[in-house]
């Protein structure tokens, strides 16, 4: 399990997913995008990342593109969290995301709602969630996000190990 995460949210995402995990039997590293040198030995991959100005963060990019062939040899899960009406619902980039799921093959990928709290923000943040009339507030939904982590759970335990 691996999520970027610049305040802290999606970070809280990636854990209730990966107890989802742990809770199912499967034992499940968490690992900052940045810090994931290789995919190999696992038997599976969740990547996330908060979407900032219609973007994954750059961490989650560079995880997916450093490690896109291992990553195709094993069953990948995608997640975004941003505030899915704003500042920008159309600038989420949808292509990318599709690009991303096509590329390694992904089994899925969700958007989970957010978090947005003003007194994490820098000013420059302030300034660009106010142009695009953005709204304050936690609109996660982590028995959303537990129900997704245990989907995934079911699948991998109805499958064979592929490591040793
Ligand atoms: C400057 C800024 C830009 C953002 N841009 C988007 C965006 O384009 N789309 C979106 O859905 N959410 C956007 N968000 C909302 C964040 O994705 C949301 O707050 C997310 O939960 C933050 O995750 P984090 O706490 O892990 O960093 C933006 C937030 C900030 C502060």
């Amino acid at each position: 399990m691996s999520a970027a995460s610049k305040h802290g949210s999606t970070r809280e995402i990636a854990a209730v997913v990966a107890q989802a995990l742990e809770s199912a039997g499967i034992a499940c590293d968490v690992v900052e995008p940045a810090d994931v040198a290789t995919a190999t030995g696992y038997d599976a991959v969740v990547v996330g990342s908060a979407v900032y100005i219609g973007q994954w963060l750059p961490d989650a990019r560079d995880l997916v593109d450093r490690l896109a062939e291992q990553l195709r040899e094993v069953p990948v899960w995608l997640f975004s969290s941003g505030l899915a009406d704003q500042p920008s619902k159309r600038g989420n980039s949808a292509p990318a995301t599709t690009a991303r799921v096509e590329s390694l093959g992904a089994r899925g990928h969700r958007h989970f709602p957010g978090k947005l709290d003003v007194l994490q923000l820098s000013l420059a943040e302030r300034a660009t969630i106010l142009a695009a009339r953005g709204k304050y507030g936690d609109n996660r939904d982590m028995d959303a996000v537990r129900a997704w982590g245990e989907g995934i759970a079911a699948e991998l335990v109805a499958e064979p190990a592929r490591t040793a």
